[in-house]
């Protein structure tokens, strides 16, 4: 998905460094202690939040943990700074950098939790390489999660699960919790659902939702 160009979006980031780090050195490690108040408050990732309804929910929802929403549209930066201005979320960080260097980011074994929400599923083969799910992408993941960490993955394309399925099986992930409905799970699965922008369009246009929780198993 590519967002239209906001002028002030990009000013609002640029206003904002203590909010957002934009596009840093990926051979700099960012010394999340400085940014957050408290550093010892599990650590939870989004990876392409989009317009950030999800992460900043969260972070509205779980003061007790800190958040980073890791986007690499400047757009959709300035859109999820937005919310987190107006609900003073001091608990989530903005990250404007590619996913493909999120191992330079973040220290080793560092979060509990990474999102893949609704990521672009890159149908051709020779984009394989792209999908946030391809291998390359797994290992960086296992690098930054810590050993019982995880990843929650939810998608409406049928084509970007079963690939990622195979992918993390193939990685020798474990699968704690696989729905090719989530929407129709248990009332109590359903009710702690977060939707994402994506995920509210999709549903509302009869398209099940697919969804797993995987980890990497003690390493
Ligand atoms: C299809 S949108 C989904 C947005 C949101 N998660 C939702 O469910 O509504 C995918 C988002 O992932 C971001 N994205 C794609 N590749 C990325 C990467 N390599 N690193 C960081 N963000 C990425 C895009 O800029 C876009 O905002």
């Amino acid at each position: 998905m590519r967002l239209r160009n906001k002028p002030w979006a990009v000013k609002l980031v640029q206003d904002h460094p203590e909010s957002v780090i934009d596009r840093p050195d990926p051979s700099q490690k960012i010394n999340w202690s400085k940014r957050f108040a408290d550093i010892s408050k599990p650590l939870e990732i989004e990876v392409g939040p989009g317009k950030g309804k999800f992460i900043t929910t969260m972070a509205e929802e779980h003061p007790e943990k800190n958040f980073v929403a890791l986007e690499l549209q400047m757009t959709a930066a300035g859109m999820i700074l937005r919310t987190k201005l107006a609900k003073d979320l001091s608990n989530l960080q903005i990250l404007c950098a590619d996913a493909a260097n999120i191992a330079s980011f973040f220290d080793s074994h560092s979060a509990s939790k990474i999102y893949l929400n609704f990521s672009d599923p890159w149908p051709k083969t020779r984009h394989e390489k792209r999908r946030l799910t391809y291998k390359s992408f797994l290992q960086k993941y296992q690098t930054v999660l810590q050993e019982n960490g995880q990843i929650e993955f939810k998608t409406d394309n049928a084509g970007l699960f079963a690939y990622s399925v195979h992918s993390m099986n193939n990685f020798g992930m474990h699968f704690d919790f696989v729905s090719v409905d989530l929407h129709n799970e248990k009332d109590e699965i359903v009710a702690a659902n977060i939707e994402t922008e994506y995920e509210h369009k999709f549903a509302a246009q009869g398209n099940p939702i697919y969804a797993l929780h995987a980890d990497f198993g003690v390493k």
